[in-house]
């Protein structure tokens, strides 16, 4: 039985986890965190994870990056290995991450979900063969009104895997509002929409002349990333340090 600290758990995707997790033979959250307590758990819930005293196997986190630090120095304390699903983390956060998992194992991802990890790998192929064909490259995605972060972790995965396959020579546009120029070649633009309750809805657009390709994800609910997440950490507890990703749990 695999025993989870569930990072941010009275927050969305925490408490759809939480529901998800009551079906597993094999998973169990044995504690959970958030700076919000007022909703009542089936499990201890801790207001700071420095409080968590539970002994568990591994942490799946889904809550903010202004929380992530503090994550990491208690998963590397506690020899944790943690599934990292929170977005908008900085640079400096980004090269922590990396640090630490020199000494825990780290599974971090911008979207849990089976649609999304497949769409990173089949737009490597597409990029090799329409971007040197001049075709311009374009992102667009849209989220709820209750996201704080822009554009989302996803969009950003999906121009990486892009640029990586182009020998990373592409630049990142996020907002055209102040430029007077035409767009160079080797730009992806990435645009985002924040409304209503959308779930998370990712467009990648490659237009050439006369020609346009789309490729579409959307979710319809949190159950997606919710499912991956718990595979995820099924995965990750026990495994010696290093980086993973959903690549390592989702075999193509
Ligand atoms: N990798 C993936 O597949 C997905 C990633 N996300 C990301 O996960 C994060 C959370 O998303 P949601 O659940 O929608 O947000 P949310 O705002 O509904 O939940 C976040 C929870 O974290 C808690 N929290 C905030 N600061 C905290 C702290 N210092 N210590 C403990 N708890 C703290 C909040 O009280 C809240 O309950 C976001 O960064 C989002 O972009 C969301 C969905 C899928
Ligand atoms: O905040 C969200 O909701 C989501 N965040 C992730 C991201 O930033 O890519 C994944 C998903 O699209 C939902």
């Amino acid at each position: 039985m695999v025993k989870i600290l569930m990072h941010g758990c009275n927050g969305k995707m925490g408490r759809m986890i939480t529901e998800i997790v009551k079906n597993e033979e094999d998973a169990v959250i044995a504690a959970g965190v958030d700076k919000f307590t007022g909703i009542p758990n089936d499990y201890p819930v801790f207001e700071k994870i420095t409080q968590c005293d539970v002994g568990v196997d591994v942490v799946i986190d889904f809550s903010n990056a202004g929380a992530v630090d503090e994550l990491l120095d208690y998963c590397v304390k506690k020899s944790l290995p943690v599934v990292l699903c929170t977005t908008g983390l900085s640079d400096e956060q980004l090269k922590k991450v990396d640090e630490c998992s020199e000494k825990i194992a780290v599974l971090k991802s911008a979207n849990m979900s089976m649609g999304i990890n497949l769409l990173l790998k089949l737009l490597k192929d597409a990029a090799k063969v329409l971007a040197p064909a001049g075709y311009d490259i374009e992102l667009v995605e849209k989220h709820h009104n209750q996201k704080l972060d822009a554009p989302s972790g996803t969009a950003l995965a999906l121009a990486d895997s892009i640029n990586e396959a182009m020998g990373n020579e592409y630049e990142y546009v996020y907002d055209r509002s102040q430029v007077r120029k035409k767009r160079d070649a080797k730009e992806i633009g990435i645009s985002a929409v924040r409304a209503g309750t959308i779930v998370g809805e990712h467009e990648v657009i490659f237009a050439g002349t006369d020609e346009v390709i789309e490729f579409k994800h959307t979710a319809y609910s949190r159950s997606v990333f919710a499912k991956g997440a718990v595979e995820a950490g099924k995965f990750l507890a026990g495994q010696p340090a290093g980086m993973y990703d959903m690549g390592d749990v989702i075999q193509f």
